[in-house]
């Protein structure tokens, strides 16, 4: 059995808040649901957008929730004002190594490039081997279903290994995740 105290979670989500109202639900209700088992979860540190979502619904749910800012993020005042633990590093790319540092689970949820980026670089990585926990994609609209094309299409043209997509797992809904870390 899984000792969720241990359980090491990075959640990836856009900073927009011009979004569907449903990717707000799915990152408020990935936030409760995450709370409820105890882990800890590691965000981007922002305030706006899915980021500010999960977070405020972490804190409204008791849940523990770290927060990795860039210096000059801070002096654009991004940060969350309520998370607890913020830690404030010199660079991006000081923030994507720290998510990743020690981590269980990444998960992304829906985002634009910069989403794009940390979750391909999170792949990229578990190719080489250089990180070793899960990937999951929080499927909320379909969003992500061109990127899982993209992907499979990398496998089929046998620029990726047949067996790649045993790197990643694609939900639909949060409660999926949630129960794909129970079992
Ligand atoms: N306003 C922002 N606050 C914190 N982090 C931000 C912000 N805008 C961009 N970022 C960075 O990009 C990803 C999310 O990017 P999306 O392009 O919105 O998916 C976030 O983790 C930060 O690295």
């Amino acid at each position: 059995m899984v000792n969720m105290k241990q359980l090491k979670i990075t959640v990836y989500c856009a900073s927009s808040p011009n979004i569907h109202q449903d990717y707000f639900d799915a990152a408020t209700e990935l936030g409760q649901l995450l709370s409820a088992i105890d882990c800890t979860v590691s965000y981007g540190g922002g305030a706006s957008g899915l980021m500010g979502a999960l977070a405020d619904s972490m804190i409204k749910h008791g849940g523990n929730i770290k927060g990795f800012i860039p210096h000059f993020m801070i002096e654009r005042e991004w940060q969350h004002p309520h998370v607890p633990s913020m830690h404030v590093v010199k660079t991006i790319h000081e923030r994507k190594d720290k998510l990743l540092e020690d981590c269980d689970l990444a998960i992304a949820l829906a985002g634009g490039c910069g989403t794009l980026e940390e979750f391909m670089e999170a792949l990229t990585w578990k190719q080489l081997n250089l990180y070793k926990g899960k990937l999951m994609i929080l499927n909320t609209r379909s969003y992500y279903n061109p990127l899982i094309q993209m992907l499979d299409s990398a496998i089929s043209e046998n620029f990726m290994a047949h067996d790649s997509s045993d790197m990643w797992e694609v939900h639909e809904k949060p409660q999926s995740i949630l129960d794909s870390i129970l079992k």
